[in-house]
């Protein structure tokens, strides 16, 4: 049986689908592997199933390599440096499509909680401060016919949208790199254009160089005052120390975030806020969108370990 080295325990069916087609070997740690830790596996499996943040930068590819591959367990992978894997002749795949719905729900469970106050509330409620419900208490942002721009239209992107539009009837703006015609949405030149004209901006592209800070402090400054931003993509993407000043001057009205450029750090001046909600990277956390995940990081693994080109190479 061919050697695979999975970074983290996976739900129990996955583990024991994985199981029937591999020698399994698993971490005993739930932190993302070290440099170190990424040699060593790859020197020693035919295959590796590495998870969110583990150091598969460049040095981790200078060692002696048996791997013939990395089955990433997620659609992002901008832990993985790819172009080094590649240079001594590895796959990497991810799982496209596994994560879309679910990430595209806590978008809109953060468009909905930083709109309408809910972790603020939630907050006042369990410290015991709610005294009764009054007419012009905590009052939020409707989000039903207002204006949400996309950052990023791919899977996840377009998935947003049909909710925003199908259930709240917000009129939808996006930038996308590449020219991009999407039913009931339009786009727009620039980054700055679209955080301009909406009233909840939401980050959804992939993290790459170009794409580092893509939100900044000048993006921040073309938002709304009472506008919100979201981020479900991942923490880079935006210009973590640009937010807290834009959120502690009123320059915009509230975020949402499920992401953070050092996570698990998350720092205390976003804590203190009021007006942010702060999610632990939720985006795919249900069974069975874990279960999907697995799956395809399985038929990614046999395909690789079997020397055929995998379904989802990045
Ligand atoms: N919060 C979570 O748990 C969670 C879950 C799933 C995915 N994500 C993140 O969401 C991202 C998007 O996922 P998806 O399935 O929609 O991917 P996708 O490939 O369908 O879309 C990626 C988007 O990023 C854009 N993009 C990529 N490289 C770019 C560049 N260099 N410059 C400008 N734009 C660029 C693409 O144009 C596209 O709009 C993932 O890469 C991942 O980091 C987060
Ligand atoms: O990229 C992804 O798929 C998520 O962030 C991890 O589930």
């Amino acid at each position: 049986m061919k050697k695979l080295f999975v970074s983290r325990a996976l739900p129990d069916s996955v583990m024991a689908a994985l199981a029937e087609h591999f020698d399994v070997t698993c971490r005993d740690a739930t932190r993302p592997m070290g440099v170190d830790e990424c040699r060593a596996a790859l020197a020693d499996h035919d295959v590796v199933l590495p998870t969110l943040g583990d150091a598969f930068t460049a040095d981790a590819f200078t060692g002696d390599i048996r791997a013939k591959g990395l089955a990433n367990f997620g659609v992002g992978f901008n832990h993985i440096d790819v172009d080094a894997a590649r240079a001594v002749g590895l796959v990497v795949t991810n799982t496209p499509g596994a994560v879309t719905d679910a990430t595209a729900d806590t978008a809109m469970t953060l468009i909905l909680m930083a709109a309408r106050r809910a972790g603020e509330g939630e907050r006042m409620v369990r410290a015991g401060d709610w005294h009764g419900w009054h007419p012009v208490q905590m009052l939020g942002m409707h989000v039903s016919g207002k204006t949400v721009g996309i950052i990023g239209m791919g899977r996840i992107g377009q998935a947003i949208a049909k909710r925003c539009t199908a259930g709240f009837g917000m009129k939808v703006v996006f930038w996308n790199r590449s020219d991009k015609s999407i039913d009931g949405a339009d786009q727009l030149a620039s980054v700055a254009d679209v955080c301009t004209q909406a009233d909840v901006v939401v980050t959804a592209l992939a993290a790459t160089a170009e794409t580092r800070h893509i939100i900044d402090a000048e993006a921040l400054s073309a938002m709304q005052p009472h506008a919100i931003l979201v981020n479900i993509a991942r923490g880079d993407v935006v210009d973590e120390a640009a937010l807290i000043e834009a959120l502690q001057s009123g320059a915009i009205g509230g975020a949402g975030l499920d992401v953070y450029e050092r996570e698990p750090t998350v720092p205390d001046a976003l804590k203190a806020l009021e007006n942010v909600v702060l999610l632990p990277h939720l985006g795919t956390a249900a069974l069975e969108v874990r279960e999907d995940m697995g799956r395809m990081a399985l038929e990614n693994a046999v395909a690789i370990a079997e020397g055929r080109t995998p379904p989802n190479p990045v």
